[in-house]
């Protein structure tokens, strides 16, 4: 990896660079929620990559179309009205600078809370102004009908997996108090870099992390960009499907199923070709929710991998890590010989 010359722009001398990388990967597992083996086949995914796509999902094309329109309309808005909603700190809108610890990236973003209590659904979305309050109902909209994902693939796991209640795991994610929060996310074409390197490095995009929470569930335009790391350390390349989802476990899951599910590594890169926009879900527990292994799901005599602590503790401490730091290492046991 090698950070663009002095030659280029202020704005691109400080994001990383990243040779191209030719793999694209032919072997993403394939969810059709209509099936009734839909929970094996998501076991199986979960255990091997961490990740698979889901079809015949239910979300409906209309709401998509009309988040993403509202997403290009908010990113093509001047900058000074972008920055209204901005910076990140973490909620709100994000230029460059992921999180608050010094990690960069050729993206801008909007990171939304899903704050939906009994009386009020709607998002907590930072935003006032005339047109993006239709913004905040295509999010509202969007959010609502993939919870309804979220909630089911998370069932069909429980199902696969043989935990009881069956919605031991959903009931996290269903809660009131569920911790969850909501991305869009634009990765521009880059100029500068396509001449300096016409068909050679893309810039990193948002760099090589696990996500946090319980799952994750991920909708892209037709842009290609999203990598995933496979169990032998191979990068590679996702192709781009704008109208199936994407699930990443995350490291919640990864805690609840005792290191059964593993957390994916995964990327973006971007710079060349068409912009990328993509919206994601981030589905957490209640902050005072125990991460711990699910005790149905634990053998006879097996003990948790991990030290005890509440998706609180767990959230405060990745959120003063850097984005590819392995944040589970501080939780884990140390491991008897
Ligand atoms: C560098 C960071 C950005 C992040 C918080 C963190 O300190 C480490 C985890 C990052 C991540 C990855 C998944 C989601 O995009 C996100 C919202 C999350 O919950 O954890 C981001 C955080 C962020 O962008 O603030
Ligand atoms: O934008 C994407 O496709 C993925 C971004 C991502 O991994 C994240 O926001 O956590
Ligand atoms: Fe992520």
């Amino acid at each position: 990896m090698v950070v663009l010359s002095q030659g280029a722009t202020n704005h691109l001398a400080f994001v990383k660079t990243c040779k191209p990388s030719s793999a694209i990967f032919d072997g993403v597992p394939v969810v059709d929620l209509s099936r009734t083996d839909a929970g094996a086949a998501m076991v199986r995914a979960c255990q091997e990559f961490g990740f698979f796509k889901v079809v015949n999902h239910g979300v409906s094309q209309e709401v998509v179309d009309r988040l993403e329109d509202e997403a290009i309309g908010f990113f093509g808005l001047p900058q000074s009205e972008k920055d209204k909603v901005g910076p990140a700190n973490p909620f709100g809108y994000g230029n460059k600078r992921i999180g608050l610890n010094g990690d960069v990236g050729w993206i801008e973003y909007l990171l939304l809370h899903t704050n939906s209590s009994e009386d009020d659904k709607r998002l907590s979305l930072p935003l006032s102004q005339g047109n993006q309050e239709f913004l905040r109902c295509a999010v509202d909209d969007y959010v609502r009908a993939v919870k309804e994902v979220a909630f089911r693939v998370v069932e069909l796991m429980a199902d696969g997996l043989g935990i009881e209640p069956r919605d031991a795991l959903s009931g996290m994610l269903r809660s009131e108090a569920s911790d969850s929060c909501f991305r869009l996310n634009h990765y521009p074409p880059c100029p500068e870099l396509q001449a300096l390197s016409p068909s050679g490095h893309n810039l990193i995009g948002f760099g090589e992390h696990t996500d946090p929470q319980i799952i994750s569930v991920l909708r892209s335009n037709n842009t290609s960009g999203l990598q995933i790391c496979l169990p032998d350390g191979a990068w590679v390349s996702v192709p781009p499907d704008h109208s199936s989802l994407f699930i990443n476990v995350g490291d919640s899951m990864q805690v609840l199923t005792n290191g059964r599910f593993r957390s994916v590594k995964h990327r973006v890169l971007a710079g060349h070709g068409k912009p990328r926009i993509s919206m994601i879900y981030f589905g957490g527990p209640a902050l005072e929710e125990k991460m711990a292994p699910l005790p149905s799901l634990l053998a006879e005599g097996e003990s948790s991998l991990y030290k005890e602590f509440t998706w609180s503790e767990y959230k405060r401490s990745a959120y003063k890590s850097r984005l590819a730091d392995y944040r589970l290492g501080l939780f884990e046991k140390p491991r008897v010989q």
